[in-house]
């Protein structure tokens, strides 16, 4: 039996060879660039890259290697396709964004929408990002929100998008895919949940409490250590404050900030009741036009992916080829279509960027249905 040296050795070799066939295919490949940029030619060719794949497992006899010489392909077909995606946006060929480079909002002349009524913690969002002087009104529902954007009753919207304990806000994200709004800014606004009821309520006599859905699953826990407390969901945590209002009975009790309890005269039965002590939620400003601000460092889009093994993987190159840092990943359901999804990504970046805009091409090239949600 040959030594582990001997081997290694004969590796070495054909490693050599491998290699100097790399280099050589690269330069094929950027011959192709050129050809495509002088005649306007799409990089990626899924036809040609699967009949390749196809071609490549049937020279190989063995079942384990016709799946490794693919996966050598794919990669070999990634690594080519970035190469000449560079090549594109070097000699300038990437195109323009649709989106507008703007050095800061128009805050002064804006009316600003939130879902809620006054008290609501996206009220409380507005101000920390937009200050308190603001020309602010509420709306009922997140919908709603988009709504006064789209038509321009309302410039910006002021929308949570993710709670530290309870994640995502799925709703939020697909109005995102649905609306033609875009983000411009988030503002993360620490959440403190308190248990308000009418004065003379008793936290260990309350058998009803009202919140937002979102509200009830950040106190999951204490609910759990108090089984009397019947949940009931309410389009947001002040409605549920003005709701024990309207109801004067003093075994109801809402979950709400200390800001709501205060401005409609509840009294604190139990302070903190978020199962965790740092919760917080990150809102999204959101408004109608294509625009970013110059020193805008996150980018958010969403994609759908052909439905096949690996697609997300390859799709996850062009971000690791640009040196483009990915912050967040979801996934949604698509409507109509059982057990596929639709991917949420964010990751750090600026439009002008040339390795963004590197990355944009190849993403919307290889995805089905890119759109960039909003760069701030
Ligand atoms: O044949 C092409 O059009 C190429 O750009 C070359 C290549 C490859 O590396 O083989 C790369 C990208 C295409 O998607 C298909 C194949």
């Amino acid at each position: 039996m040959a030594s582990l040296e001997e081997l290694r050795g004969e590796l070495d070799c054909l490693d050599e060879q491998i290699i100097a066939l790399f280099e050589k295919r690269m330069e094929v490949c950027s011959l192709v660039a050129d050809y495509k940029i002088e005649n306007g030619r799409k990089v990626y060719d899924r036809a040609r890259e699967q009949e390749k794949l196809l071609k490549a497992a049937s020279r190989v006899e063995h079942a384990y290697n016709k799946k490794g010489v693919q996966e050598l392909f794919t990669l070999l077909m990634s690594v080519s396709r970035k190469l000449q995606y560079q090549k594109l946006s070097a000699c300038g060929t990437t195109g323009r964004l649709p989106f507008i480079e703007v050095k800061e909002l128009d805050v002064k002349n804006s009316r600003i929408v939130f879902q809620g009524v006054e008290g609501a913690y996206s009220e409380a969002a507005l101000k920390q990002y937009f200050g308190d002087e603001v020309n602010s009104y509420h709306v009922r529902t997140w919908k709603d929100a988009m709504d006064a954007i789209e038509d321009g009753a309302a410039d910006f919207a002021v929308l949570p998008i993710e709670n530290s304990s309870a994640g995502a806000v799925n709703e939020v994200y697909d109005l995102l895919v649905e609306y033609e709004n875009y983000i411009v800014g988030e503002t993360v606004l620490p959440v403190s949940h308190v248990l308000a009821g009418l004065k003379g309520s008793k936290e260990d006599e309350i058998t009803r409490v009202y919140s937002h859905p979102q509200g009830l699953m950040q106190c999951e826990k204490y609910l759990y250590d108090h089984p009397a407390m019947e949940k009931i969901s309410v389009p947001n945590t002040a409605v549920a404050a003005r709701k024990i209002v309207e109801e004067q009975d003093v075994h109801h009790a809402a979950i709400c900030s200390a800001y709501a309890a205060s401005l409609y005269g509840l009294e604190i039965l139990r302070e903190q009741v978020n199962d965790n002590r740092h919760n917080s939620t990150r809102f999204i400003i959101v408004t109608n036009q294509k625009i970013f601000l110059e020193h805008a460092d996150k980018i958010s889009i969403c994609f759908e992916l052909p439905h096949e093994s690996g697609s997300l993987y390859q799709i996850m190159s062009h971000f690791i080829y640009n040196d483009l840092n990915m912050t967040k990943i979801e996934s949604r359901p698509i409507e109509d279509r059982p057990w596929e999804y639709r991917f949420f990504v964010d990751f750090e970046g600026n439009l002008a960027d040339g390795g963004v805009k590197n990355a944009i091409r190849g993403l919307r090239e290889e995805t089905k249905s890119m759109k960039i949600l909003g760069n701030y």
